[in-house]
């Protein structure tokens, strides 16, 4: 299976219709991929929290609809990160967009854990509430946006879902680079699956991106690692290698809690 992970410059110099119709060129580049993955909040910037209101737009809006079309003409599985989502009945959301290679919506993930404490994300934003998987030929991903990385439970959660690939797009900064590489490599071994997680570059409202997204295999290895700039990740990986490490390791059947009745 071939993945790229578009790791999106988000800087203030470029408008979001401009970046969108950059970023969807870019989509169209990687025909012959499988699975594009694109970071979280790309259209404004994850720590733009001034822009969430002016720049929402609705599930079906203009990110939707070009991100659809990208996914079609690429004829690729596609997670286009996530947008700042207004729901007509409730609030602000960050919502990511999964389409499939006929360019249909096939999920769409609410962020569970908003990030800024008692500011930004957290305070502008709702939490949503549903676990998300997609079944893809050869593979199940697992879904969650940048500081749901922190949270190991919705990781253990999403591979009792059926999860082999955790997909994580994030707007991530430089300050904490070290956090990113260290939980993305721990998620990758304690679930026994691969992750990709695919960051922004660039500086947007004063805040240093990390980039260096990530794909790590279920044994915790690297396979592909960006630097600090805009960058196409594209990594050749076997989804049957979960199934293997599982079988050969077999730790995840030695949990004792979370499970009803306990195992023994
Ligand atoms: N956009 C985010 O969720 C940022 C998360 C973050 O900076 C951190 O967990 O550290």
């Amino acid at each position: 299976m071939r993945a790229s992970l578009i790791q999106i410059a988000v800087d203030e110099g470029e408008s979001v219709a401009e970046r969108r119709q950059r970023v969807a060129a870019l989509v169209r580049e990687q025909a012959g991929s499988d699975l594009v993955v694109l970071p979280e909040l790309w259209t404004t910037g994850a720590f733009a929290y001034e822009e969430f209101g002016p720049e929402a737009e609705p599930l079906e809006g203009p990110t939707y609809e070009v991100m659809a079309k990208a996914a079609s003409d690429a004829g690729v599985w596609l997670h286009a990160g996530s947008i700042p989502e207004r729901d007509p009945d409730g609030p602000l959301y960050n919502t990511s967009l999964v389409f499939s290679p006929s360019g249909e919506l096939a999920a769409a993930y609410r962020k569970i854990h908003r990030f800024g404490f008692d500011k930004g994300e957290a305070v502008l934003m709702g939490a949503g509430r549903d676990l998300v998987t997609v079944r893809l030929p050869g593979t199940t991903l697992g879904v969650a946006t940048c500081y749901d990385l922190r949270f190991p439970e919705l990781f253990r959660s999403l591979v009792d879902a059926g999860a082999e690939t955790l997909v994580i797009p994030a707007g991530w900064p430089e300050r904490r680079r070290a956090h990113w590489t260290l939980l993305a490599q721990a998620r990758a071994v304690e679930n026994q699956a691969f992750v990709l997680a695919c960051g922004t570059a660039g500086t947007h409202a004063g805040v240093p991106q990390a980039g260096h997204s990530i794909v790590v295999d279920p044994w915790g290895e690297v396979l592909a690692e960006a630097g600090a700039g805009e960058e196409v990740l594209t990594v050749d990986f076997d989804p049957a290698k979960v199934a293997a490490t599982r079988e050969q390791f077999p730790a995840l059947k030695d949990r004792m809690l979370g499970l009803e009745p306990p195992r023994r």
